[in-house]
């Protein structure tokens, strides 16, 4: 956690959900009325299929709804993309850029997802940008490095703290069962805030960092309270409403 800031449970669905999922958005939207609202942020992250029927099931909900990948122009000849306009227009507030599947399945570099990200600003978007190194670069301890490297090509110079939310997420982490060590997250978390404090101020120093890969209602608790870490951003177990309200009541217990 960071003091003055507000924390952030995201869900990303991936490609994952189809409308008969729905009353899962449906039983989280419901299930974060209440106290916890007013100072824990809670976002859904579903395909885009299923992004203006998930709203329209939010609207008298703090839950938001947001995209898992925009493309970097407006509008044009770009078969089967979306534009961060489209999410908006859908009453999108987020989505999720530079996600390491992406990176991996569509060749994404960070000048690309550093491009997208300002599409999203443009369109009123808050850009959640994914960084992590892989299993490959943790055994030659080039994590920082890594994190840095991502950091400077994926992020514009028009962040700041409203717009911009940052995730890391170790590739070894996602979808497999293990996660970094709270020591560990810690470590990487504070090596980004001083990054971000370095490169945008005081924005940087507010900016939202969530921690990603394999968090679960048990774990939740031990990695939510790391200082530097303002939230998550969960796959696998944001699919169900139960494991994604129990994430996200951890913060009941938390002093934010
Ligand atoms: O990639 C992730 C979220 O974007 C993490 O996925 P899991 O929570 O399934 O490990």
């Amino acid at each position: 956690m960071t003091p003055d800031v507000r924390p952030l449970v995201a869900g990303n669905w991936k490609m994952n959900g189809t409308r008969q999922s729905l009353g899962e958005i449906k039983a989280m939207a419901d299930g974060v009325h209440g106290m916890l609202s007013e100072r824990v942020d809670a976002l859904i992250c579903p395909p885009s299929t299923l992004l203006y029927v998930a709203t329209a099931l939010c609207t008298d909900s703090p839950l938001m709804v947001g995209a898992q990948d925009c493309h970097q122009a407006s509008h044009g000849a770009h078969t089967g993309d979306i534009s961060a306009e489209m999410i908006a227009d859908c009453f999108g507030t987020h989505v999720i850029l530079g996600h390491s599947e992406r990176r991996t399945d569509h060749g994404e570099t960070d000048q690309l997802v550093k491009a997208k990200a300002q599409a999203a600003h443009e369109a009123g978007l808050t850009a959640i940008i994914c960084i992590g190194e892989t299993s490959d670069e943790r055994d030659a301890y080039q994590t920082l490095d890594v994190l840095m490297r991502q950091m400077i090509g994926s992020i514009p110079l028009d962040a700041t703290a409203d717009n911009t939310v940052i995730a890391y997420e170790p590739l070894w982490a996602i979808g497999s069962g293990l996660t970094p060590t709270p020591t560990d997250v810690g470590v990487a978390h504070a090596f980004m805030r001083a990054e971000l404090g370095q490169r945008f101020g005081e924005e940087g120093r507010h900016m939202r960092l969530l921690y990603g890969g394999s968090v679960k209602p048990t774990n939740a608790r031990d990695l939510m309270s790391v200082e530097n870490v303002d939230g998550a951003l969960i796959g696998g177990a944001s699919l169900k409403a139960a494991d994604f309200l129990a994430i996200y009541s951890v913060y009941d217990g938390l002093t934010v």
